[in-house]
């Protein structure tokens, strides 16, 4: 494994200097420019670049084992390298269900293996996600996966006494329950938000009470039983202020919002396209503009992918029939930049602490990922030119699935290089595979 010297970039997008990776560590940083280059390292100028430390996504969908067609944790974790992360969170639905030690111990191996990030695998919270009886959330927080992040992702805890369990229950190992909240029964059957545009084109529709009832809930049962609760994807404006009420009074919770929340509207079904299909669904402009301003006071406190790869059987159908989801992890710190930096409501201090400081921080995996850019530090980083653009192609992507949301769309921002332990699985903007990278 060379050593890099990283050359004239912009640690946090601060001041430019030169950053050096040996034996997996940041092992120097000097004014740009100034340098000592060890023997046999690779220079990479980067003028102008922004290095942070690696991305952490909280919330991805890797789909194996059991939907290896729509993506499996070598292609989905390849997808990340590429997106500038450096650890991922597996959820827990896949099939079967991450509901034992030994599923997620196979999952753990699987991304050990593949080798392009970190796989950290989210325990499901009830066995077989079915809402019935708690999972072996201790024997998988013992496992050599070492799960933190305890979710029924997919489905909602719905019903409320175990929901209360898990809370208590994770205490004891510092887990957090990940909730998807979404009310089962206020959303039978919906397709989209509810609102003037499900009303106009005849979609049922999913209220976004559905979403908040559910997290207004969860709040205070966390305070009840003084535990910790995380907030998966949150949509609306009624839930940024939920979020907002709760962490005034003090109660341990954090939230998070995905890149498609952060952009994209409910108009766009217009067009009954599928591959906006998605849980919970794009809402309205205003729901939009609460959620920027969620991620900007710091009420949301990470931005999470919700990678949620589905092969073309289950998106090229009608609406009604299309799976719920889309892709994410290559275009998140894009659309970031366009909707959060670019429009001055975050710096590339903050990009880091909701793309990398604070989800490794709610994931316990703080001790390796998430980590300041200081000498010593393991060598997780990434390297993101924010001046170029480039055109979302969803076929040209690392994931094996090509229903991103984004198909077309011109983006800011794209990853040079990504570092895992100081070796790069992306150089020049391209994956490099971890066999050759060791070779
Ligand atoms: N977000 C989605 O619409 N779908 C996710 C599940 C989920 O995150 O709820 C999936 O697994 O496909
Ligand atoms: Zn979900
Ligand atoms: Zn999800």
């Amino acid at each position: 494994m060379p050593a890099y010297v990283l050359r004239s970039v912009r640690p946090l997008g601060g001041e430019p200097a030169d950053v050096v990776l040996t034996d997996g560590v940041i092992a120097q940083i000097a004014p740009a420019g100034a340098a000592e280059a060890p023997p046999g390292a690779v220079e990479i100028h980067g003028a102008g670049h922004v290095l942070l430390p690696g991305l952490v996504d909280l919330h991805t969908h890797l789909r194996e084992p059991g939907r290896e067609d729509a993506e499996t944790v070598e292609s989905g974790t390849r997808a990340a390298a590429a997106g500038g992360f450096t650890a991922v969170h597996a959820m827990a639905n896949t099939s079967p269900v991450a509901d034992t030690a030994g599923v997620v111990e196979q999952v753990w191996r699987l991304g050990q293996e593949a080798g392009w990030v970190d796989v950290q695998p989210v325990g499901a919270v009830t066995v077989g996600l079915a809402g019935e009886r708690l999972a072996e959330l201790g024997a998988m927080a013992d496992s050599k996966a070492r799960v933190r992040v305890f979710s029924d992702d997919g489905k909602c805890v719905f019903d409320p006494v175990l929901m209360r369990r898990a809370l208590e229950y994770v205490k004891a190992f510092d887990g957090v329950v990940a909730q998807h909240a979404q009310e089962p029964r206020l959303t039978e059957g919906a397709q989209m938000h509810e609102g003037v545009v499900s009303a106009e084109i005849g979609l049922a529709g999913w209220p976004a009470v559905a979403e908040e009832a559910i997290i207004a809930r969860d709040v205070l049962l966390a305070e009840h039983v003084g535990s910790r609760l995380h907030v998966c994807h949150l949509s609306t404006r009624g839930s940024v202020e939920i979020v907002r009420w709760a962490k005034a009074r003090g109660i341990d919770v954090t939230a998070e919002a995905t890149p498609h929340h952060l952009l994209l509207t409910d108009d766009l079904a217009r067009g009954y396209d599928p591959v906006f299909k998605v849980n919970p669904p794009l809402r309205t402009a205003d729901d939009v503009e609460a959620v920027r301003e969620g991620l900007a006071d710091g009420t949301i406190d990470i931005v999470a992918t919700d990678h949620a790869p589905h092969p073309r059987e289950d998106k090229d159908c009608e609406w009604a029939a299309a799976a719920f989801g889309m892709t994410g992890l290559e275009t998140a710190l894009s659309v970031v930049q366009e909707t959060m930096v670019d429009t001055g409501r975050l710096t590339w201090a903050d990009v880091a602490r909701v793309l990398s400081t604070a989800p490794a921080r709610i994931g316990r995996i703080g001790h390796a990922h998430g980590r300041p850019i200081a000498v010593g530090e393991p060598a997780n980083l990434v390297l993101v030119d924010p001046a170029a653009t480039r055109v979302v192609d969803g076929t040209a992507q690392q994931t094996a699935s090509s229903n991103t949301p984004l198909q077309g769309r011109e983006l800011p921002g794209r990853v040079v290089a990504t570092f895992l332990r100081g070796r790069a699985t992306v150089l020049d903007g391209t994956p490099v595979s971890p066999a050759e990278a060791v070779a």
